[in-house]
């Protein structure tokens, strides 16, 4: 049985202008373990088709789905209660923003220790072990200190590896990085990348990685999702993806990467395909 199953997830939103589709009939499966990622540039509907999945995106929103299921369960026919014992506990998110995510006027260890309070039920002195336990499966130096710093007194790596910490507090069956490494620097980018692989294995999580950079991808997932405007317009396994896609937008995705520059500078993606060509060879 699969982890995840979407099928054909719309999200629209509410605005101003009238409502607004982010999302346009994506459908994904992830079973254990497996790694896939989602591609697409800024805007495609990327984080926001993993928000509708966990429930988390404002009431301006409505989503509608053939199916939203989590291990069998399905999503949108559970109550808010039995949806949140799921959401943070078997299925958990890290962001783009670490020092934002995290609650500027808690210590890290509070804010860890209060998961495994509300999702473990474990006492204080539990609470306490399992927290050092997980800040050294993170590599957080000096862990038992640590957990009395605000995150302010923490750097962006650091901070992070307290993000990933929280979301493997209740070990997790999948684990949803959205562009996980896009807001720290190059040295401190491929480490936590590291540790997200290898606490993948470790943990045999699912893993869906978010992203907009084809290396990340090419070093981490085993499947790709490509979205644009909304919609999925191409899955694949890595290296089929690579070496032969199907959609000019994925073509022109991968001829904006640095290593296939063959002038002068990069051509950009709008610069290749007009918006019909782009769509060319998609399939859903
Ligand atoms: N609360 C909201 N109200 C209205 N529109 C929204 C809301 N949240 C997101 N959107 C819109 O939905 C679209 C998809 O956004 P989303 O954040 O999923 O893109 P993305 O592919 O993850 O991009 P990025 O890589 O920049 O995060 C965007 O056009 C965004 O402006």
């Amino acid at each position: 049985m699969a982890l995840l199953e979407i099928e054909n997830l719309v999200v629209e939103f509410q605005t101003a202008t009238g409502p607004f589709r982010a999302v346009d009939g994506v459908s994904l499966k992830v079973h254990e373990s497996e790694v896939p990622a989602i591609v697409g540039e800024s805007g495609s509907g990327k984080s926001v088709s993993m928000l509708a999945a966990m429930g988390l995106l404002p009431w301006t929103a409505k989503v509608t789905a053939d199916k939203l299921a989590f291990n069998g369960r399905d999503l949108l026919k559970m109550s808010a209660a039995d949806r949140r014992r799921i959401v943070g506990k078997d299925i958990a998110m890290i962001f783009q923003e670490p020092i934002a995510s995290l609650n500027p006027c808690f210590t890290v260890g509070f804010q860890i220790e209060e998961v495994l309070r509300i999702h473990m039920g474990l006492d204080r002195k539990a609470r306490r072990k399992r927290a050092i336990e997980l800040f050294e499966s993170v590599g957080i130096p000096e862990p038992a200190e640590r957990l009395g710093h605000f995150p302010h007194q923490m750097s962006g790596g650091q901070c992070q590896r307290v993000m990933i910490a929280i979301a493997l507090a209740c070990n997790p069956k999948l684990l949803i990085a959205d562009e996980p490494t896009t807001a720290l620097d190059v040295t401190i980018q491929k480490q936590i990348l590291d540790l997200l692989m290898r606490l993948q294995q470790e943990y045999r999580m699912g893993l869906i990685m978010i992203t907009h950079n084809m290396g990340v991808v090419a070093e981490t997932a085993d499947r790709v999702v490509v979205q644009y405007k909304g919609r999925k317009i191409e899955e694949a396994d890595v290296l089929s993806l690579f070496e032969s896609p199907k959609s000019n937008y994925t073509r022109a995705l991968l001829a904006a990467l640095p290593e296939n520059a063959t002038g002068d500078r990069l051509p950009t993606i709008s610069e290749l395909f007009n918006e019909q060509q782009m769509l060319e060879g998609a399939t859903r």
